[in-house]
Formats: structure tokens, C-alpha cells, sequence
């Protein structure tokens, strides 16, 4: 079969190889129809089978192919590798560089052990005389071939593939953004979000915390946006609810950057006290995309917080300082599904700091910081204000020392907290007998 394909090339090389040579003795009309025929006769013989995307089909509304768009994207991860000529690509909505080939440039592809070609080609259209412009217009289209012998793979998985890699890569390049309830006028209407830029360089990995508790939140966050089906399967809005709580300065909002940074979702930062009851907040999250955080700082307030909002793919995060005054039923699991409590800085998440701020893994002063800020409560902010250097005669060793002394200063502080909550705990604990007592005292009355 190779042979006789190699045999009818070969064949159709020497004819185009006259045809070539002849070409300008022929008339244009003649040079035109055999052009013509001889590429079907190409086609009918190769078994190759080609499918083409149009850049310009009229399907989104600005003529756009979205098709055209994905393959575009999916193909710039694969050209960075591969092809050997490229051309930079201004993304208007990420304004990240986009590397993509460049036209002509074949990229192979192989899915499923099946090899595929990729060209971008493009077509010059003479445009009609308009008198003063005679521009040629370039119609531009991707060019797929692949073995006739997988057609159904092809046309079926792997042009899916293409469309949901090609998305995916889009939605990680986005520019994201962060949202607060200001309404803002967009043309004639008033919208009721407004936004800037979403830029916050907190990652869980500049994050201070114990590593096994960043893990379980990390594996939990991503476990939730892989699971589309489940939450359709059960026939629950696909959403999550996460308390933050704990002192301030303990990270909760450093920790709510680190979960947009890591599953790359926009933010919407909701201010309770603007929001004048139950329906303007319906609306408001009823405003907010798929794939986003929806932020609730300090909650303490009596709106109506458990109404689910609608479409998926949300992220809701309460924090607060006081957990013990929250309403039980607000904090019910099932409205707030997981709990993470910030605490003050115990000496792996003062690892994380020094390594943030100073650059260093280990010091001959860790012991001591590490045995200071076991019986210590300091927050996490406040060790980082600490060991950051204040000027450029400060080096490592001074900076510890800095904190060293700020947790000696702070330490007796923590004796005094623990023997207050104890003889508030003693005071409490009283109380509750002598009740008991005069609890006994009167039903044996009522008894006897
Ligand atoms: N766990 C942490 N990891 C890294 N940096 C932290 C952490 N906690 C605090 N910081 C640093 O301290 C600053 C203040 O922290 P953050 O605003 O996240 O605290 P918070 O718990 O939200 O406080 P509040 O209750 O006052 O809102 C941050 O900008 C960050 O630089
Ligand atoms: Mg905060």
C-alpha cells in the first residue's frame, strides 16, 4: 500500500513538475481548471484527510470563531515546543504575550498514540474595486490532516480535546479581577459590582502555615473544582463555604488570595454593610460569574447568608475574628463547609517568613525564636513586621534579634492571657454548681 501510494506521488511530482515548467505558455482560464482538477485528483488519491477552521465565520458576535480562538491557544502551548518559527501574540484580555505559530509553520500533534498535522494558512482574496481601496483581504484558517484510518478519533475526541485545553489555557492566561458592591454606570446601566485588576502575590507557598493543614486546604479547594458532575449528580449549586477565623493578623486575607491565586478565579469582595437587606444581596449574587471567590469579611450581621447563589463554580469565604459570637446556625456545616482556624505564628510558619522575607532556610537563632514562640501568641503579621529589615545596615542576624526581643517583651503577656481565661474558666465552672445546687434544692421542694 506504501509503495503504490509512493508510486502515485511520485507520479503526481513529475506531472506538476511539467505543469509547473508549461504553466506560463497555457491560457489563465485552461491554468485555472487544471489547478482545479489536479488538487481533487490530489485528495481523491491521498489517504489524508484535511478539515479546516476559519478564523471569520460569523459565530460569536464579532465574527470570531470561537473555535478558531481555542485552537489558537492550544496550539501556542504546543508551538513553544515544537514548531521553529513563531510569532508573538498580544492576548487584549490577559495583555499577556501569547507565543503562536507563525503561518505555514507545521506543529504536530500526537493524541492517543495518533499523529496529527497543524497549519495556519491563509487565503488572499482580492477585494472588489472600490475606487480608491483596492486592498487584498487575507482569510486565515487552520489546516488539520490526519490519517483517514482515524477519522472517528479525531473528529470526535480529540477536536474536544483541542476546545477544552484551548479553553482551559485561556481562563489560567486571564486577567482576573477583583470585584466590590460600588455600583458603577457601564454605558446607560448601572451595574452592581465594579472592579479593578486582581493582583495579590500571596501563594500558598508564601503562606504561613503548618504544611500538612495548607495541604488538606489545597487538596480540598481542588477536589471541589474538579467536581462538576458530583455536584450535578447530588443536585446541589455547585459551591463551597469556607470560615476563616482567628485573630487579626493571622492571614485570612492573605489566605483568601492564596485560594484565588491557586484555582485562578476572580474575587468578589462583598461589603455587608452597604447591602440594605435580603433582596439587594440575592441580586448582588446572583451578579457574580462562575469562578470566583465571593469574600464576606467579618460577618456579624443579620442578613440572610445561606441562600445559595446561583449557576457554579463559587468559592464562599466568611472570616471573622470572633468565632464564638457567630450565630450557630450561620456556621452550621452544609452553609459554611469547612472551618480553618488562623493561629498565631508557631515556628514552621515562622520558617515560611524568614524564607519569605530573608531569604534563609535555617539561622543558629531558630532554636531560640522557635522556643520563644511556643509560649508566645504572636501573629503571624507581626513576626513578619518584625524580621523585615527597616533599613540597608540591617542584616539577617539583626532582624532576628529584633524579633527576638519583641516575642520577650510579649511573652509575659501570654502568661497574664492564659491566667485570665483560667479564672474566667474557674468563675464559670462556680457559678454553674452553685446553680446546680439551687436546681436540686428546689425540685426536691416541689418533690417532697
Ligand atoms: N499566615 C500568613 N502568612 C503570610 N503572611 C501573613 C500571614 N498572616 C499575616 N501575614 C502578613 O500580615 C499582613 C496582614 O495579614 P492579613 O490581612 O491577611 O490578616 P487578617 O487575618 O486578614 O487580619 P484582619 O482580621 O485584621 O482582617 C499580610 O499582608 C501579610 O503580609
Ligand atoms: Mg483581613
Amino acid at each position: 500500500m506504501a509503495l503504490l501510494w509512493g508510486n502515485i506521488g511520485a507520479g503526481m511530482a513529475s506531472l506538476m513538475f511539467i505543469y509547473t515548467i508549461f504553466k506560463d505558455h497555457i491560457p489563465r482560464s485552461l491554468s485555472t481548471y487544471l489547478e482545479k482538477y489536479a488538487k481533487k485528483l490530489v485528495r481523491f488519491f491521498s489517504p489524508y484527510i484535511e478539515i479546516t477552521f476559519h478564523e471569520f465565520n460569523g459565530e460569536s458576535y464579532n465574527g470570531r470563531s470561537e473555535v478558531f480562538t481555542a485552537i489558537q491557544t492550544y496550539l501556542s502551548t504546543k508551538a513553544s515546543s515544537r514548531a521553529s518559527r513563531f510569532k508573538a501574540v498580544l492576548m487584549m484580555k490577559s495583555k499577556s504575550l501569547m507565543l503562536s505559530m507563525d503561518d505555514y509553520e507545521e506543529v504536530p500533534d500526537v493524541f492517543n498514540g495518533v499523529k496529527v498535522w497543524w497549519v495556519l494558512e491563509a487565503k488572499v482574496l482580492q477585494a472588489r474595486n472600490r475606487g480608491y481601496n483596492q486592498d487584498s483581504m487575507e482569510k486565515r484558517y487552520f489546516k488539520l490532516s490526519f490519517h483517514k484510518r482515524y477519522r472517528e478519533l479525531i473528529a470526535g475526541s480529540y477536536i474536544d480535546h483541542v476546545m477544552k485545553e484551548g479553553k482551559a489555557v485561556t481562563v489560567k492566561n486571564r486577567q482576573r479581577k477583583l470585584y466590590s458592591n460600588n455600583p458603577c454606570k457601564d454605558g446607560y446601566y448601572w451595574k452592581a459590582w465594579s472592579h479593578v485588576f486582581f493582583e495579590h502575590p500571596a501563594t500558598f507557598d508564601t503562606l504561613a502555615m503548618e504544611s500538612k493543614k495548607k495541604e488538606e486546604i489545597m487538596n480540598d479547594l481542588k477536589k471541589f473544582s474538579e467536581a462538576k458532575e458530583y455536584y450535578a449528580k447530588i443536585g446541589k449549586a455547585w459551591k463551597r463555604g469556607y470560615l476563616l477565623y482567628g485573630p487579626p493578623g493571622t492571614g485570612k486575607s492573605t489566605m483568601i488570595a492564596a485560594m484565588a491565586n491557586f484555582l485562578n478565579y476572580d474575587v468578589y469582595d462583598l461589603e455587608l454593610t452597604t447591602v440594605k437587606n435580603n433582596r439587594e444581596l440575592r441580586n448582588l449574587l446572583i451578579e457574580t460569574s462562575s469562578k470566583s471567590v465571593i469574600v464576606i469579611e467579618d460577618i456579624d450581621c443579620s442578613l440572610d447568608l445561606t441562600g445559595q447563589p446561583s449557576g457554579g463554580e463559587r468559592i464562599i469565604v466568611f472570616t471573622t475574628n470572633h468565632v464564638e459570637k457567630l450565630d450557630p446556625a450561620l456556621i452550621r456545616r452544609g452553609r459554611m463547609d469547612k472551618h480553618i482556624e488562623m493561629s498565631y505564628c508557631g515556628f514552621e510558619s515562622f520558617k515560611v517568613l524568614a524564607k519569605n522575607y530573608l531569604d534563609i532556610d535555617s539561622h543558629e537563632l531558630f532554636a531560640e525564636v522557635g522556643s520563644l514562640l511556643a509560649e508566645t501568641n504572636m501573629t503571624p503579621a507581626d513576626v513578619a513586621e518584625n524580621i523585615m529589615p527597616k533599613s540597608d545596615e540591617e542584616d539577617t542576624e539583626s532582624c532576628l534579634k529584633n524579633l527576638i526581643e519583641a516575642l520577650i517583651e510579649k511573652a509575659p503577656k501570654k502568661a497574664e492571657e492564659e491566667a485570665r481565661l483560667k479564672a474566667e474558666k474557674e468563675e464559670k465552672e462556680k457559678k454553674k454548681c452553685a446553680q446546680d445546687d439551687t436546681n436540686a434544692a428546689g425540685s426536691m421542694k416541689e418533690n417532697g
